[in-house]
C-alpha cells in the first residue's frame, strides 16, 4: 500500500458495526509532531501540553484520561476520551487500522459511517484526513481498503467529493455554476441536490478525481498555518452491494470530513477575505457545539438548521450514521488544545441509532386502508368518494404512513408502540434525540367526547376521566363498542404520576384550544345527506374552509345529533383510525411537524416533545 503501511487486519480491534443498534459518538485525540519552526521558536524544547495518564491497554474499547497542561500557567485539565494517539511516527496509519478500518465492512451491509477532523487550525486535520504524497491519510487509505473489499463482494463505489466554503457547499469533482443545494427528505435524511457523483474502480481513479478535487478546495496562507483549508471539505464513499437475494443493491455512505480549524484572528492577522472566510469557519464550528451542547444535554430542539455544517453532519450526531471524531491537536498550543478536548470529550456522549440504509417496505398497511374504504364507499353507492378519502387522508395520516403499521394491531400493547415510536422517530427524523430516555405517550383519548372533539389528553388524567357506566373503551381500530377493555382500563389506571403532573391539565386544556380548530373543519350535513354510514352511526364529514363552531347545546339530544357527535358516538373502525392516526401523529411528530398543526405554536410543540421524553409510555385509547 502506498506510504509504505502494512495492512494488519488482525491488529485491529474487533469492533463490529451491528445494524440497528445504538452507537455513541467516538472520539479519539491525535497529537500531530512539533514541526521545526516551533521547536526552533522554543529554543529545542519539544515538550508538548499533552499527555495521556490512563491508558489502560491497546483495546480500543478502553477509555484514556488525557492530560493537558499549560507549561507557562501551570494550568492543567484532565479529559476522559476512547483513545489518543500521541506524536509518535505514522499514527494517521494506526489511527486507520484501529479505528477506521473497523467501520468499513459495515458499509457494505447498508450502514453509513463519518470520520471528522476537528481542531484549530494548524493542529493537522487535513494532513491526517488528506495526508500527502508519501503519507496518505485517512481518505485514500479507507478508499484502498474499499476497493480491496469490493473485489470480494461485487459491490461498485461512487465517490463525491465538496466543501463547505462560506457556509455554500461546491462540489470539487464537477465544475458547476451553481452551489449545491441542501435539503432534507421527509425522514430527515440530508440530500445533495446537484452533487456529482464519479464511479471509481481502481486507485489510480481515485487518486485522478480526488487529487483534482484536491486542486479545487480553497486554502489560503494565514499567520498560523502556510497552507490553511477555507472550507470544510466533505469526500463521500458510496458502496452499492447487490443483495444476495437479488433485489436492489444496498447502499453505504462513508463520509470523510476535513473541517476547516477555528482561528483567533488576533493571531492569525487576517484581514479581508480572509478575516469574512474565518468568522464564517467560527460561525459553522460554533453552530457545531451549540448541536453538541443540545444534544448532551436532551434539548428537544437541536438547532441542525443553523449552518450548513451542522446540517451535513446532522446524520452523524445524533442521527443514524456511525460516527468517528479525530480532535486533533498541536502540542504546544494549550488554549487551543482544551478548547477541542473539552467539545471532544462532549462529543463522546452523543448516541446515534445505527441504521442499516436498506430501503424500508412501502408500508401496504396504508394502501390497504385506503382501498378498503374505497370499497367500502362503492359498495354504498357513494359519490364523491374521492373528497372523502383526501379527508380520511388528513394531513395527520398522510405525515406518518409508517405510523399506519399499528392500524392492523388488534390492539395496543405499550412495548410494541414503544417500540414503533422509536423506530419511526429514528426513521422520520433524527433531529431531535429523545431514545435515550424513557419515551412517553402523552396523549390518549378521554373517556368522553365533546363536541370539540377532545379526545386527546394527558396519560395521568384517567382518573378525572374513568369511563363511566355506559361508557367503552376502545382498545383499537378492531374493538367494538362495548368491548370495554379492563386490560386498558387498568393499564390506564396505572399511569405514573410524573412530574409532569401538575403541568398536565394546563396542557390538556391547551391542547383542546389547540387541536379544537379540527372541529371547525368538520362541516354539520343535514341528516339525510349521510356521507359514511356505520350501522346505526352516521359519520358526516367533509373538509371545508374552518369555520365558527356551531354554539353547543346543553339539550342532549340535540348535542348527540351534531355531526361530531354522530362521529363520535360511532364505533367504527374509521373513526378509530382516524383518532388512532391523530394520537399517533401527536406522539411521533418532531416539532416542526407540529407546528404544522392548526393551533399548535412554537411553545406548544416544544412542550409536547419535551413531555414525550420525560415520562414512560402510556396506551392509546378511545373512549365513547
Ligand atoms: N504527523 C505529521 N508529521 C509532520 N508534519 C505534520 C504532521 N501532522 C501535521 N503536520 C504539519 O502540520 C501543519 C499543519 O497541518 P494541517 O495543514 O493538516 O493543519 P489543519 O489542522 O488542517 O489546519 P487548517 O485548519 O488551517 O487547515 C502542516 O504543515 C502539516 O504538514
Amino acid at each position: 500500500m502506498e506510504g509504505g503501511l502494512v495492512l494488519d487486519s488482525s491488529a485491529t480491534p474487533a469492533k463490529a458495526m451491528n445494524p440497528n443498534s445504538s452507537s455513541k459518538v467516538r472520539v479519539i485525540v491525535r497529537v500531530r509532531p512539533f514541526l521545526p519552526h516551533e521547536i526552533a521558536a522554543n529554543n529545542g524544547d519539544q515538550t508538548p501540553c499533552v499527555s495521556v495518564i490512563e491508558q489502560e491497554c491497546e483495546s480500543s474499547t478502553e477509555e484514556v484520561v488525557v492530560y493537558l497542561k499549560d507549561k507557562e500557567s501551570s494550568r492543567n485539565e484532565c479529559y476522559r476520551l476512547d483513545s489518543c494517539f500521541a506524536q509518535e511516527d505514522n499514527n494517521v496509519g494506526r489511527i486507520f487500522y484501529r479505528e477506521v478500518s473497523p467501520l468499513i465492512p459495515g458499509l457494505f451491509h447498508g450502514c453509513n459511517a463519518t470520520v471528522f477532523a476537528y481542531g484549530a487550525t494548524g493542529s493537522g486535520k487535513t494532513y491526517t484526513m488528506q495526508g500527502t504524497d508519501e503519507m496518505p491519510g485517512l481518505m485514500p487509505l479507507a478508499m484502498s481498503t474499499i476497493m480491496s473489499m469490493c473485489q470480494c463482494t461485487g459491490s461498485t463505489v461512487e465517490i463525491s467529493y465538496y466543501e463547505v466554503y462560506m457556509d455554500r457547499c461546491y462540489d470539487l469533482l464537477e465544475i458547476k455554476a451553481k452551489e449545491i443545494a441542501v435539503l432534507d427528505d421527509k425522514d430527515g435524511q440530508i440530500h445533495l441536490r446537484g452533487l456529482s457523483r464519479v464511479p471509481v474502480k481502481s486507485m489510480p481513479e481515485f487518486y485522478e478525481a480526488f487529487s483534482c478535487g484536491i486542486q479545487r478546495r480553497k486554502v489560503a496562507h494565514t499567520g498560523l498555518n502556510d497552507v490553511s483549508s477555507r472550507s470544510h471539505g466533505v469526500l463521500v464513499i458510496a458502496v452499492s452491494t447487490p443483495c444476495d437475494d437479488g433485489s436492489a443493491a444496498v447502499t453505504g455512505k462513508l463520509n470523510l470530513i476535513d473541517l476547516a480549524g477555528n482561528e483567533d484572528n488576533r493571531r492569525t492577522c487576517n484581514e479581508g477575505i480572509r478575516l469574512q472566510e474565518s468568522a464564517k469557519i467560527n460561525q459553522s464550528l460554533f453552530a457545531l457545539s451549540n448541536v453538541i451542547y443540545a444534544l448532551n444535554n436532551n434539548l428537544s430542539r437541536v438547532p441542525y438548521r443553523e449552518s450548513k455544517l451542522t446540517r451535513i453532519l446532522q446524520d452523524s450526531l445524533g442521527g443514524m450514521s456511525q460516527a468517528l471524531m479525530v480532535a486533533c491537536l498541536n502540542p504546544g498550543e494549550y488554549p487551543e488544545s482544551v478548547h477541542t478536548v473539552s467539545l471532544a470529550a462532549r462529543s463522546r456522549h452523543i448516541t446515534n441509532f445505527v441504521r442499516s440504509a436498506k430501503k424500508q417496505e412501502t408500508p401496504k398497511i396504508k394502501v390497504d386502508m385506503e382501498a378498503k374504504l374505497r370499497a367500502w364507499l362503492e359498495s354504498r353507492g357513494k359519490t364523491k368518494s374521492a373528497q372523502r378519502i383526501q379527508a380520511l387522508n388528513s394531513p395527520l395520516l398522510g405525515k406518518t404512513p409508517n405510523s399506519f403499521a399499528n392500524v392492523k394491531k388488534p390492539t395496543i400493547n405499550l412495548s410494541s408502540v414503544k417500540a414503533k415510536v422509536m423506530t419511526n422517530r429514528s426513521a422520520c427524523n433524527a433531529k431531535e434525540r429523545t431514545i435515550t430516555v424513557p419515551f412517553r405517550n402523552i396523549f390518549y383519548n378521554e373517556s368522553t367526547v365533546d363536541s370539540n372533539l377532545e379526545s386527546l389528553q394527558l396519560a395521568g388524567d384517567k382518573e378525572e376521566g374513568n369511563a363511566g357506566a355506559g361508557e367503552s373503551v376502545l382498545e383499537s381500530n378492531t374493538s367494538l363498542p362495548g368491548e370495554a377493555s379492563n386490560q386498558e382500563e387498568s393499564s390506564a389506571n396505572n399511569f405514573d404520576s410524573s412530574p409532569v403532573s401538575e403541568r398536565k391539565s394546563t396542557l390538556r386544556s391547551s391542547l383542546r384550544k389547540a387541536l379544537s380548530p379540527l372541529n371547525t373543519n368538520i362541516k354539520q350535513k343535514p341528516l339525510n345527506e349521510p356521507l359514511f354510514t356505520n350501522g346505526d352511526c352516521t359519520l358526516l364529514f367533509e373538509p371545508e374552509t374552518p369555520e365558527t363552531p356551531p354554539p353547543v347545546r346543553n339539550n342532549r339530544s340535540q348535542k348527540t345529533r351534531t355531526p361530531l357527535h354522530k362521529f363520535t358516538a360511532c364505533g367504527s373502525n374509521l373513526k378509530n383510525v382516524l383518532l388512532k392516526e391523530y394520537i399517533d401523529f401527536l406522539n411521533t411528530a418532531n416539532r416542526e411537524e407540529l407546528l404544522e398543526l392548526k393551533g399548535i405554536g412554537v411553545k406548544m410543540a416544544e412542550y409536547i416533545v419535551e413531555l414525550r421524553e420525560t415520562s414512560p409510555l402510556k396506551s392509546v385509547s378511545k373512549t365513547q
